[in-house]
C-alpha cells in the first residue's frame, strides 16, 4: 500500500470573482420531487427528493466522440452484450484518441479575441509551422544553456526548451464509488481513475521581435472556442512578465483573479457558454504563473462530458499543470507506458506531487473549496482512498463492474459544494453525523475492495456488502441535498432489477454508477440499459483503475493543432 501526502492544501473557500456564473443564472432543472419506491423486498420508501440548491446547468455540450463508441446501445448497434465499466487496475490497452479539429469563425476585440468553431469536422489551415519550419525558426537557441547543453538537456527552471517546443500532457477522469461531499468536510472517500483523458497540448512560440504582435492562444476543442489574449494585454492587466517559480504552487490571490475577470470581460463570452469562464481563468492563472506571458498556444480536448460529475476540471487542471510544468523544465517523463505507442510517458512520484498541487489551486477557482481528491486521482491514477488530503493506494483484488449512467442533466459543482456547506452550517450537529456515517461507509468500501473473493458465493458476497454500502451512500446523498429527480428515475429504474446505484461526483444530474453483480444475466443486463435508456440516458462503459497524469516531452508531433 503506498501512501502519497498532498502538502501545502488550503481548505479556506475562495470568493470567485464576476464572472461566475452561478451567481448570473438559477438552476432551471426540473424541480418535481419525485419518491423512490420500495423494493420487491419490502423495504420503505426513502422520502420525497427535494432538488440541489442553486446549481447552474451548463448546457450539454456534444458527447465526446470516445464516448460515442463507449454507449452501450450506440445509435445503429444491434443488441449485443453493453459494455461495462470494469474496476481493473492494469493501465487501459486503448490507443488515446485523439478528436479532428474544428473550423472558426473569429469575433474581434480590440484587445482579445474570441473564435468560434463551427464544425467539428471541417479542417483548418493551420496556424502552426511545420516542425521543420518551427525549428528553423526557432535556431539558434534563445538561451545559451541550450546552446551548450545537447539535444534534450533543458531541464533548468524558468527555461523552456527551445529546439523541443512541443509537448503534451493528459489527464484521466474518475468515478467516486463513496464520500462525495463528505470529504469536503473530513470524511474518507474512495475514487478511482477512469480512461476517459484530457488532452492539452502546448506549442512555444518564438519570443518575437514584434512584441506586440505576440499572443497567448487557447484552443478548446470541446466547446469549440477559441481565446487569445495579446501578451502585452496580459503584462499590462496581470502586472507581471516573469513566471515567479514553478517550483512552488502558489494560490491566485483575490487581486490577481480580479486582474484574470478583466481579462475576460474583454472577451464577450457567448451566454450560452459563460459556465466556461471558470476554466478560463483556471488556465489563464496556470499558464501566467509558471511560464510568464510568454507566447503561445494551448490546445485542449476530452473525452470526458463537461460537468457530469466524471471529475472533468481536475482532468483539465491535472493535464494543464502537466504540459505547463513539462515545459518549463520542472517536470520530466521516466519512462514509456507500455502498448500504448503513442509516446506517452509516466511521471515520476515527487513531479506528481508538484504537479497535484497546482492542479489543486487550479481546481480552487473551479470550484472555490474542493477537497482535492478530484486532482488527487487524476493525477496518481490508480483507486484511492482520500482523506484530509492523505491518500492511500488501493488495490482491488477482483473486478468490479459498473454500468455509469449519463442523466445529461448539466450542474455545476461548485454550487452544489456550496450548497452542502451552508447546509451544514444550518444543521452542524445532524450534519456532522450524516458526514460520520458516510466516513464510515468509505471506511469500509475501501476495505471491502481489498479484499480477496475466490469462489462464486465469496464475490457474491462482496458485492452485496459493496450494493448495500452504495445504497446507505445515496441515501446520505438525499440527506445532503444533492440528488436530482433525474438521478432518482436512474435509481428507480434499476432498483426495479434490484440493481444498487448511487449518484458520483457532486450530484444534482450528472452521472450515476450501478453495481453490476457478476452473476447477472447479460439478458438483464440489456433491458436495464434499454429502460434507462427510454428516458433518454446515456449509459457507457469505462476501464477503472488506470494510470494518471502522463506526459509527451517532444517527440510528439501537431497536425492542426492537435497532438497526433
Ligand atoms: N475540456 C474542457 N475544456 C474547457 N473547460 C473545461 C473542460 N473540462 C472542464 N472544464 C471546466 O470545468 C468546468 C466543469 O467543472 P465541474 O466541476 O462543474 O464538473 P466536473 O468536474 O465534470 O464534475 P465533478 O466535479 O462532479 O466531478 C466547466 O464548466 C469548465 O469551466
Ligand atoms: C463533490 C466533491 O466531493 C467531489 C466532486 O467530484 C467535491 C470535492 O471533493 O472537491
Amino acid at each position: 500500500m503506498h501512501v502519497f501526502t498532498r502538502s501545502g492544501v488550503e481548505r479556506t473557500s475562495q470568493k470567485f470573482h464576476s464572472t461566475d456564473t452561478s451567481t448570473v443564472k438559477k438552476n432551471k432543472q426540473n424541480k418535481t420531487a419525485t419518491p423512490i419506491p420500495s423494493r420487491s423486498h419490502n423495504r420503505r420508501p426513502l422520502p420525497p427528493i427535494r432538488p440541489p440548491s442553486p446549481a447552474l446547468p451548463p448546457p450539454q455540450p456534444p458527447l465526446p466522440p470516445i464516448l460515442r463508441s463507449r454507449l452501450a446501445s450506440p445509435p445503429s448497434a444491434s443488441a449485443s452484450l453493453p459494455p461495462l465499466a470494469v474496476f481493473r487496475l492494469s493501465p487501459p490497452s486503448r490507443p488515446p484518441h485523439f478528436p479532428t479539429s474544428t473550423a472558426a469563425a473569429p469575433i474581434h476585440h480590440p484587445a482579445a479575441s474570441i473564435h468560434h468553431s463551427c464544425a467539428r469536422s471541417a479542417g483548418r489551415a493551420s496556424t502552426f509551422p511545420s516542425k521543420a519550419t518551427r525549428l528553423l525558426h526557432w535556431w539558434p537557441p534563445p538561451n545559451p544553456v541550450a546552446a551548450t547543453s545537447g539535444s534534450r538537456p533543458c531541464r533548468q527552471e524558468g527555461f523552456v526548451r527551445s529546439l523541443m517546443e512541443v509537448c503534451a500532457a493528459r489527464a484521466p477522469g474518475k468515478i467516486i464509488l463513496a464520500g462525495e461531499h463528505a470529504v469536503v468536510h473530513g470524511s474518507a472517500a474512495v475514487a478511482a481513475a477512469i480512461d476517459l483523458y484530457t488532452r492539452c497540448s502546448l506549442c512555444l512560440m518564438p519570443l518575437a521581435d514584434d512584441k506586440a504582435a505576440a499572443t497567448l492562444e487557447l484552443d478548446l476543442k470541446d466547446p469549440g472556442l477559441t481565446f487569445s489574449w495579446p501578451c502585452g494585454r496580459l503584462r499590462e492587466v496581470l502586472l507581471t512578465d516573469e513566471a515567479a517559480g514553478a517550483r512552488e504552487a502558489r494560490p491566485c490571490s483575490p487581486d490577481r483573479l480580479a486582474s484574470i475577470a478583466r481579462l475576460l470581460e474583454e472577451h464577450e463570452i457567448p451566454e450560452a457558454k459563460i459556465w466556461l469562464s471558470a476554466g478560463l481563468s483556471a488556465f489563464l492563472f496556470l499558464y501566467t504563473s509558471i511560464l510568464g506571458c510568454r507566447p503561445g498556444k494551448v490546445t485542449v480536448s476530452s473525452d470526458l462530458p463537461m460537468g457530469s460529475g466524471l471529475g472533468s476540471s481536475a482532468a483539465f487542471c491535472v493535464s494543464m499543470s502537466g504540459v505547463l510544468l513539462t515545459a518549463a523544465g520542472v517536470v520530466t517523463a521516466v519512462g514509456g507506458i507500455s502498448g500504448e505507442g503513442m509516446g506517452w510517458e509516466l511521471v515520476g512520484k515527487d513531479d506528481l506531487e508538484l504537479v497535484n498541487r497546482w492542479a489543486f489551486q487550479g481546481e480552487k477557482i473551479i470550484h472555490g473549496k474542493p477537497s482535492g481528491i478530484d486532482n488527487a486521482v487524476s493525477t496518481f491514477g490508480s483507486m484511492i482512498k482520500f482523506k484530509k488530503g492523505e491518500l492511500t493506494n488501493l488495490k482491488s483484488s477482483n473486478p468490479v463492474k459498473m454500468l455509469i449512467t449519463d442523466t445529461r442533466v448539466g450542474r455545476n459543482t461548485k454550487a452544489l459544494v456550496a450548497g452542502v456547506s451552508e447546509r451544514a452550517s444550518r444543521h452542524s450537529d445532524a450534519m456532522a453525523s450524516v458526514f460520520n456515517a458516510v466516513n464510515s461507509i468509505s471506511e469500509e468500501v475501501s476495505s471491502i475492495v481489498e479484499l480477496a473473493a475466490n469462489d462464486e458465493i465469496a464475490i457474491t458476497s462482496k458485492e452485496e456488502k459493496l450494493a448495500e454500502l452504495m445504497e446507505m451512500n445515496q441515501g446520505l446523498l438525499q440527506c445532503m441535498g444533492v440528488s436530482h429527480s433525474s438521478i432518482e428515475t436512474v435509481l428507480r429504474t434499476t432498483l426495479k432489477f434490484n440493481l444498487v446505484s448511487k449518484l458520483t461526483g457532486a450530484g444534482g444530474g450528472g452521472c450515476v454508477l450501478t453495481l453490476i453483480p457478476t452473476m447477472l444475466s447479460n439478458l438483464v443486463l440489456e433491458k436495464v440499459i434499454a429502460e434507462l435508456e427510454s428516458h433518454s440516458f446515456r449509459c457507457f462503459k469505462v476501464e477503472v483503475g488506470g494510470q494518471g497524469l502522463q506526459v509527451c516531452q517532444g517527440g510528439c508531433s501537431y497536425f492542426n493543432g492537435d497532438v497526433v
